[in-house]
């Protein structure tokens, strides 16, 4: 009553009533106008949903994860105004995204990172017929660049080479992987995409490792609170952090466009070099069929490239640590891989990717890293753009979907004892046939998946082969065995920081 009292002499009779009436709407509208038939969840509150509850202890995607064991494998919440659809198993994740594509496609409008994704351009974030037209154009060009320029495969060797000469350079002696790793995946990326490679002490590669680095680690993936409720911006504490990873993407942007203008002005129609040229190529022949019609702007030229950055570095070097600290982990499983590579590749050559197709253990061993390593939470949000049913229940269009990419790579009804690593669960039973088993989705499925998959396989193949043809990897004698804990880094799961030997054969 105290309260009310010096309440109503701060606001006059007309405003409390306003007031008051407002929070009835919400309240009733929240309560009445839920559609009907959604997947059961959390109630929430109103105007938030569940979002405070979801960021009010721990870590977020903990409570997602959890709320599982309570409402199944599918269940909805409030985030703020916006409905989100949780999925958790493979057969709901099939039906959504590749029987029901056509309306599950749709990347999410994250209004309250509009500014960092440029209003929904570049690739990740874009839809319709923009999205259609790159991803096409970049699956073409990520294949490769006409006779004369450097294959990828020669791009992705040359990074090879620069990592085992730093570990041989280490003796022998502990060292952290993960900082060298950082550096050839940028590289691979670069090179692939802008033509060259950088040296560790550049000045303009560390402009842009500074940026990516302060971005990856503002960004907490599809449940960081501004995607479902944008004004939260302007609040003093998250408007600082918000700020702060606008002007990362805007150097990591910047720098795109900086190599765009250093790429015209030597551009050679008949030397395609790298996809940068593809895409200058590209935009003269769509400007001249449709003119301003043309989707391939320069805006969407920068934040293309910036996306193929974003999207293709952390990815790899964090697989490829798990790789690593894998490799250590389980030193039979190791030797059976090197046994491999000496009996197909021996040791007088370098590994090539065709090698693969006579080392069905190797790549199941990649597969089975892939797995365990497990560096994606979700996939990138979706937005439902038609009513739909999944399991009997509506799914309204405009509804936001998460898809828990994370557990299903280690759920005991997919995988016999998830938490060991055992490539023998991709090899059939002729010890040749690699089988695939459905759940098996790293790359994700359907009509968005990852367009680097081709360059990621190859990438983590010539890695591992290259270093074991090499090294022997083990933990530190004597130190504590590293804990196999998954730790949130950027967009991705990584290992904790770790330590490792590679000792030369
Ligand atoms: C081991 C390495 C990689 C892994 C595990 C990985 C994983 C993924 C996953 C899970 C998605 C989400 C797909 C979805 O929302 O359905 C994705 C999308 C994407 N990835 Fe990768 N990725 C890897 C490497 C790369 C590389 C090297 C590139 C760049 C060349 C790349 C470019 C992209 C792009 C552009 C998308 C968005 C596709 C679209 O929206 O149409 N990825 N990736």
């Amino acid at each position: 009553m105290d309260l009310l009292a010096s309440l109503s002499g701060l606001l006059n009779t007309n405003t409390l009533a306003l007031l008051a009436s407002l929070l009835v709407i919400i309240v009733i509208r929240y309560l009445v106008v839920r559609p009907r038939n959604l997947p059961p969840g959390p109630c929430g509150i109103p105007i938030f949903g569940y979002l405070l509850s979801l960021f009010r202890t721990g870590y977020p995607w903990d409570i997602i994860f959890k709320k599982r064991e309570k409402y199944g494998d599918i269940w909805s919440m409030y985030l703020g105004s916006q409905l989100v659809v949780v999925l958790h198993n493979w057969k709901l994740v099939k039906e959504a995204l590749v029987d029901q594509g056509d309306h599950t496609s749709y990347r999410a409008i994250m209004h309250g990172l509009n500014v960092a994704t440029d209003g929904g351009r570049g690739i990740v974030h874009s839809n319709g017929r923009q999205w259609k037209e790159h991803r096409r154009f970049l699956l073409k060009s990520l294949r490769g660049f006409g006779v004369g320029t450097k294959s990828i495969e020669e791009r992705i060797m040359e990074e090879v080479d620069y990592l085992t000469t730093q570990m041989a350079k280490q003796q022998g002696k502990p060292f952290s992987i993960s900082n060298y790793l950082h550096l050839v995946s940028t590289n691979i990326i670069l090179h692939v995409v802008f033509g060259k490679r950088f040296d560790l002490d550049n000045k303009e590669l560390n402009v842009l490792l500074r940026a990516l680095h302060g971005m990856f680690h503002d960004l907490e993936g599809f449940v960081n609170p501004l995607i479902y409720v944008p004004w939260l911006r302007h609040l003093p504490f998250i408007r600082t952090k918000y700020t702060e990873m606008v002007n990362h993407m805007t150097t990591v942007v910047n720098w795109s466009k900086k190599q765009i203008a250093e790429h015209r002005s030597t551009y050679d129609p008949k030397c395609m070099r790298d996809v940068v040229d593809d895409y200058i190529r590209e935009q003269k022949e769509q400007f001249k069929l449709l003119g301003e019609e043309s989707t391939f702007t320069e805006s969407q030229f920068a934040k293309t490239l910036t996306d193929l950055i974003v999207a293709g570095i952390e990815t790899f070097s964090t697989t490829f640590d798990w790789f690593a600290f894998y490799m250590a982990m389980c030193p039979d499983v190791q030797s059976k891989v090197r046994a491999e590579i000496d009996e197909v590749i021996g040791t007088s050559r370098l590994p090539t990717y065709e090698d693969r197709l006579k080392m069905p253990y190797t790549e199941a061993t990649c597969m089975e890293l892939q797995r365990i390593g497990n560096i994606a939470m979700s996939l990138f949000l979706r937005t439902v753009t038609k009513d739909i049913e999944l399991e009997g229940y509506n799914i309204p269009a405009g509804s936001a979907l998460i898809v828990n990419l994370y557990t299903m790579q280690i759920d005991e009804g997919y995988w016999k004892n998830p938490d060991e690593l055992n490539p023998d669960r991709f090899i059939d039973g002729s010890g040749k046939v690699i089988v695939k088993p459905d759940s098996f989705m790293p790359f994700s499925l359907g009509r968005r998946n990852c367009i680097g998959e081709s360059l990621g396989k190859m990438e983590l193949f010539l890695f591992l082969t290259s270093i074991l043809q090499k090294f022997e990897l083990t933990f530190p004698k004597g130190a504590p065995l590293p804990t196999t804990e998954h730790i949130c880094r950027g967009i991705t799961m990584a290992p904790k920081p770790y330590e490792i030997c590679a000792t030369q054969r």
